[in-house]
């Protein structure tokens, strides 16, 4: 327990906790017979919705401890060689202790469900330095539900002088699957309470319509409004060669540089160690690797160390398993000023396909303040559209 709020918990907790939820083997030896043992509660999962009772966003709320501060022996793990918070480890976690709360059932020894990270909608930075020093607090709760998704904030918050400031926020969406993570599985309704939960309720619906309106009009599915062509038409004349009269001819301008040479990749083999409760790569383990080649990537394009300003759309489109070779790849997509927007892009060679791909499996465009940048340059037409994209998430990133 910790001192202040009797619910809170240690972050070193939260995995034990969430194990004892769905009945997770501790043993990566013993997972075939933990799985066993959860396919007998299929027939404990909900036919319908209406037959689950609703719940408030109270009965989802969440409080989780990093005491980088008051434990001084837990911060070598969170630290990087500049004395600053790493990228968020296993305590990112709590996500998942919020939507197993929400779903609970008393009468149930175990939870049939199967709740899995679908996608990190945004992460927005209040403050852009963590003290390496300060006590951390995770709180969180569901903001808004469909049928089998979740929708949940979590704030991240440091002790500065007697009291705890924001320092981040991020908004997930959780998906529940059945217990061997095949279908889709009902969640509880949410019934707001309150005019703050209805607020936030409403907001929930809105995400939910713009997520919908982004995939809609992505550049994958559809061409460029008339204003993003305009851009990439100046940005092509602003590329020819004056001295010819060809479409070929291609010519860097000043202080800029293609989009070609702004690029690192990266390779991950993925070990048991990084499995998640059910036997799959740790989604935090994605991200991580995913921000750090991004971050990575800026600082070399930069030339200096960068701050981050912002992470959205953090897509996982399948689940990872356990031995497959992860390929990351970064690309500077889009500058503006001071600011570097990078996507990252991965894609998975499954244990035994022999190296074949399958679709990528998360994105991530975090921006990064420097100083002056050199201007990004896209040469082909899917560089171009990969600069339309990275110029939309940037005028979406607030604050900005
Ligand atoms: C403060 C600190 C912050 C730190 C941050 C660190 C974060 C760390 C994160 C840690 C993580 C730790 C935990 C881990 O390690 S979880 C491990 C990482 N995640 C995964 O492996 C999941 C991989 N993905 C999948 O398996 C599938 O894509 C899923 C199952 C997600 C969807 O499969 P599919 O597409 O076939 O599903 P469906 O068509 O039946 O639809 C079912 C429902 O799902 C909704 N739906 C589906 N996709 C999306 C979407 N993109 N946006 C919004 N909603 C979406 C859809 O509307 C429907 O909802 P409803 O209408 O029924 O309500």
């Amino acid at each position: 327990m910790i001192q202040g709020n009797p619910n809170a918990i240690h972050v070193s907790n939260v995995r034990n906790r969430l194990r004892e939820i769905v009945g997770a083997s501790t043993n990566w030896r013993d997972h075939k017979q933990a799985l066993e043992e959860r396919l007998s509660l299929s027939s404990m999962l909900a036919r319908s919705q209406g037959d689950l009772p609703p719940r408030s966003m109270k009965d989802s709320s969440h409080e989780v401890h990093l005491p980088l501060g008051s434990q001084p022996h837990i911060r070598e793990k969170y630290l990087t060689h500049h004395n600053t918070v790493r990228y968020p480890h296993r305590r990112t976690e709590s996500n998942l202790l919020i939507s197993y709360s929400h779903t609970h059932n008393p009468a149930l020894p175990r939870s049939p469900l199967s709740i899995v990270t679908a996608l990190v909608d945004k992460i927005d930075m209040r403050q852009h330095t963590i003290y390496p020093d300060r006590d951390i607090k995770f709180t969180g709760h569901v903001t808004w539900v469909g049928k089998t998704s979740i929708e949940a904030k979590m704030y991240m918050s440091q002790l500065h002088e007697g009291a705890y400031s924001p320092v981040l926020e991020a908004t997930f969406v959780m998906v529940a699957r059945d217990p061997e993570n095949k279908r889709a599985a009902y969640v509880n309704p949410l019934k707001p309470e309150g005019a703050e939960e209805e607020r936030l309720f409403q907001q929930g619906e809105v995400n939910k319509t713009r997520r919908v309106e982004l995939s809609t009009a992505s550049l994958l599915k559809v061409a460029p409004t008339a204003e993003e062509r305009k851009v990439v038409h100046s940005q092509f004349l602003s590329t020819l060669d004056p001295q010819t009269v060809s479409f070929r001819s291609r010519v860097l301008p000043p202080k800029s540089v293609w989009m070609e040479d702004a690029k690192v990749k990266g390779l991950e083999i993925c070990h048991p160690q990084e499995r998640n409760i059910f036997n799959r790569i740790f989604g935090g383990f994605l991200m991580r690797k995913a921000y750090e080649l991004g971050w990575a990537n800026a600082c070399s394009y930069g030339g200096c160390r960068p701050n981050l300003v912002a992470v959205d759309d953090i897509l996982f489109q399948k689940p990872v398993e356990i031995g497959s070779l992860l390929l990351l790849s970064s690309q500077v997509c889009y500058t503006e000023g001071n600011f570097i927007q990078v996507r990252v892009h991965t894609e998975v060679a499954g244990p035994s396909d022999g190296g074949s791909t399958t679709p990528p499996t998360c994105s991530t465009s975090p921006s990064c303040r420097t100083t002056t940048v050199p201007m990004i340059v896209p040469q082909s037409y899917g560089e171009s559209m990969l600069y339309l994209d990275g110029k939309r998430h940037f005028s979406q990133a607030a604050g900005i």
